[in-house]
């Protein structure tokens, strides 16, 4: 779609503010480097935020759910119901991402951007086009005007939550969504599903090749169609994503609009990643990626991304909690560039001359 809003000019980051940055770690009481990525956070915090002084203190969560019509096909060990039960769990406190968003005072944003629920479910805002996708396997899961308003969803979040964010923190919910994801990696970054497709919530090796299959079924049927499309990312979006998926790509294209940062989860928000900067390749200089899930493709989906993410802990819940998990890192990181002392104001010599 020529002209749409997602193909707009994406903020440009400060190399002055980036400069600066880099001079001042210079300085600080350590030999230079020896803060290792803790170091070039705070330089590339700096440079997203135009700020002498990066932080990482206002964060909302924004957490997409929504259901996914492929699931009748058998590719999750959860039923489909479990999404809109998990977003009610999120409402009510007791998910390991409203523990997490408390512990570190992130407000949570709960989006309904496309569950089987029929009514609203209490403490999530609905803002989706339709009640779960189609089975991608056997048509497209979205048409033209359900993706559309799913992207833009997702720049409404942005829109509403995100005001005077120092950077965003993305997560989803949705059973099935690893199989759109998986499709997605596939068809956007010439990935083979053998090697990719991977447990999601805990299929066995047996219901793995099954997801497989359908996966490939999938991409014989759609793959075509999404290489002769102007724009693969939006076709193949349409064809095999996903709407909480849309929704993150429409947040992570806003949100690079807008000059704040993202801070990039596990498996799905990495192919919502993948979708965003197929639709915009300014996006990516807007995303910090967080941690690589256990899901076998993530760190293949990592690569394609050229993407190196902080932490590794065999996490595999999705919900934005690998990201959430990674933020003290980054307010770390702020602090040790902010507040620590120059050679200069401690009075330590320098390096020797050699
Ligand atoms: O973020 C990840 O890397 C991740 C890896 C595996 C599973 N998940 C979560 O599990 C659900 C999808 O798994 P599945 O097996 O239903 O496709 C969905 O709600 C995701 O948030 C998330
Ligand atoms: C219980 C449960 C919690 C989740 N959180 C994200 N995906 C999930 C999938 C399941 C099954």
């Amino acid at each position: 779609m020529a002209g749409a809003w997602w193909s707009g000019d994406c903020a440009v980051l400060s190399r002055e503010h980036a400069e600066r940055a880099e001079a001042r770690q210079a300085c600080l009481t350590k030999p230079p480097g020896a803060l290792g990525r803790l170091e070039t956070l705070a330089v590339e915090l700096a440079a997203m935020q135009a700020r002498d002084r990066p932080r990482a203190a206002r964060v909302p969560v924004l957490l997409f759910a929504a259901d996914h019509g492929v699931v009748a096909q058998g590719v999750s060990a959860f039923p489909a119901e479990v999404t809109v039960q998990m977003l009610a769990n999120f409402a009510a406190g007791g998910a390991a991402i409203a523990v997490l968003a408390r512990e570190l005072g992130l407000p949570l944003h709960l989006r309904d951007v496309g569950t089987l629920a029929e009514g609203p479910v209490p403490g999530a805002t609905v803002d989706k086009p339709c009640r779960g996708t189609r089975d991608l396997s056997a048509e497209a899961a979205m048409d033209a005007v359900e993706v559309a308003h799913v992207l833009e969803a997702g720049r409404r979040a942005v829109d509403e939550a995100g005001q005077d964010a120092d950077l965003l923190l993305l997560g989803e919910m949705g059973i099935g969504n690893t199989t759109p994801a998986s499709a997605l990696a596939c068809a956007l970054a010439a990935l083979p599903a053998d090697g990719l497709v991977g447990a999601g919530t805990g299929l066995d090796d047996a219901r793995i090749e099954g997801k497989q299959r359908v996966i490939e079924r999938a991409l014989a049927l759609h793959g075509g169609a999404i290489a002769a499309a102007p724009t693969p990312a939006l076709e193949a979006l349409r064809r095999v994503g996903g709407l909480e998926i849309a929704a993150m790509a429409g947040a992570m294209v806003a949100a690079a609009q807008r000059g704040v940062p993202v801070l990039v989860d596990g498996f799905i928000v990495s192919a919502a990643a993948l979708v965003a900067v197929g639709l915009n390749p300014g996006v990516r200089d807007w995303l910090l990626f967080s941690h690589c899930s256990a899901e076998r493709g993530h760190a293949r989906l990592l690569e394609a991304l050229d993407a190196t993410p902080l932490l590794r802990l065999d996490l595999r819940l999705g919900e934005g909690s690998g990201a959430a998990l990674a933020l003290p890192l980054l307010r770390l990181a702020c602090a040790l560039h902010n507040d620590m002392a120059t050679f200069e104001e401690a009075a330590v010599a320098g390096a020797s001359p050699a």
